[in-house]
């Protein structure tokens, strides 16, 4: 197979970043052997709301992460035998590998960890792969509204990111049945006393755009974890500012005819509007919240991430970068 071509001098701005970056036909010439264990029509099965992806998206750049993954799961299972000989520890059963799922508001952050779970849970050992996102940690409306952040809801502070880390912990330490809260896009809340239970999964995907933001540090200097501390692997979805834009606003042109005529939709009142007035109130939340939450939050954290999959205009994956290790 012939090597990737590393391009070093366009590595990074400074030539500073540990990363290797693909094209998107070098990188699918890694997909291997890999087989695409996924059908056209399951792939639309899997996909979000305008946010379009093709058999070619999955046999382009899924299959080789998926081929990668399962090379750095046995490895990482290869490391945790390893310190359990080094302990002279009894053998334990394996912890959950955790992948984090990071990027803007509209970058199709969900359809991404959709399509990476189903592929994952067809390697031939069958692994359980759960996904929790991390929306259900967002404080309820009633308490944001209490603390004046209804404008600031995705913004580090809107989250009760202590759960988030305890949730972490105990899938880290191997617990049985942790439970994690669920938020409804449909209602804008989380939705009191629902819950999704995670059970000692093989690997678990976290999706949402705080997951690898750093800790706020505490005056007090005890130490708290980063998000991002109990990942294995992470991935950013990265895409220019404008095609975000346009994709959040078409999105909501799309929802006005759809999930916004559900009597239960937050956004219930927006389902008569022209479509200039529509334009308006997301070009609204977009610059006002969405815009600002990436610039501020989002777009700092991409640096952190094992691999970046940077979207053209139309959804399609044009670069990859991998992390050095
Ligand atoms: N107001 C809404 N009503 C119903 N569904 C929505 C609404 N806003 C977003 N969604 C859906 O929620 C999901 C998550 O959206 P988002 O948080 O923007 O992440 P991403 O686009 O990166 O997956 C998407 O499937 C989207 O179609
Ligand atoms: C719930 C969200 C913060 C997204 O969270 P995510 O699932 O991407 O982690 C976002 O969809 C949101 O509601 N933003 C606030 C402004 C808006 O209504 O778009």
């Amino acid at each position: 197979m012939d090597q990737p071509n590393l391009m070093s001098a366009d590595e990074d701005d400074d030539g500073l970043l540990p990363y290797r970056i693909f094209s998107r036909d070098e990188w699918a010439r890694l997909r291997a052997d890999a087989p695409m264990t996924l059908t056209a029509d399951e792939v639309v099965q899997l996909q979000s709301l305008n946010d379009p992806i093709s058999l070619d998206e999955v046999a382009a750049i899924y299959l080789p992460l998926s081929r990668l993954l399962s090379l750095y799961v046995a490895a990482t299972q290869g490391l945790f035998k390893a310190t359990q000989r080094f302990l002279l520890a009894e053998q334990q059963e394996k912890v959950p590998y955790i992948i984090g799922v990071a990027g803007s508001v509209a970058v199709g952050k969900s359809t991404t960890a959709r399509v990476l779970k189903a592929l994952l849970a067809r390697w031939p050992n069958t692994p359980k792969v759960d996904l929790v996102t991390t929306d259900g940690f967002l404080l309820p409306n009633a308490e944001l509204t209490r603390l004046n952040l209804m404008e600031r809801k995705g913004f580090p502070e809107s989250y009760d990111t202590g759960k988030l880390l305890h949730f972490l912990a105990d899938i880290k330490a191997g617990k049985r049945n942790v439970k994690a809260p669920l938020y409804s896009h449909l209602v804008y809340d989380v939705v009191p006393g629902e819950e999704t239970t995670v059970d000692r999964p093989d690997i678990l995907i976290v999706e949402g755009l705080n997951v690898l933001q750093p800790a706020r540090m505490p005056k007090d200097g005890t130490a708290i974890p980063f998000v991002s501390d109990f990942f294995d692997f992470s991935v950013y979805i990265d895409a220019d500012e404008e095609d975000l834009h346009r994709w959040y606003v078409n999105r909501f042109l799309r929802l006005r005819h759809t999930a916004f005529r559900d009597p239960l939709s937050y956004f219930r009142r927006y389902a008569e509007l022209s479509e200039s007035e529509a334009i308006t109130i997301a070009d609204g939340l977009w610059s006002r919240i969405n815009l600002v939450n990436l610039q501020e939050n989002i777009v700092p954290t991409r640096q952190r991430a094992s691999l970046i999959l940077k979207k053209g205009p139309s959804h399609r994956i044009e670069t990859v970068a991998l992390r050095r290790l």
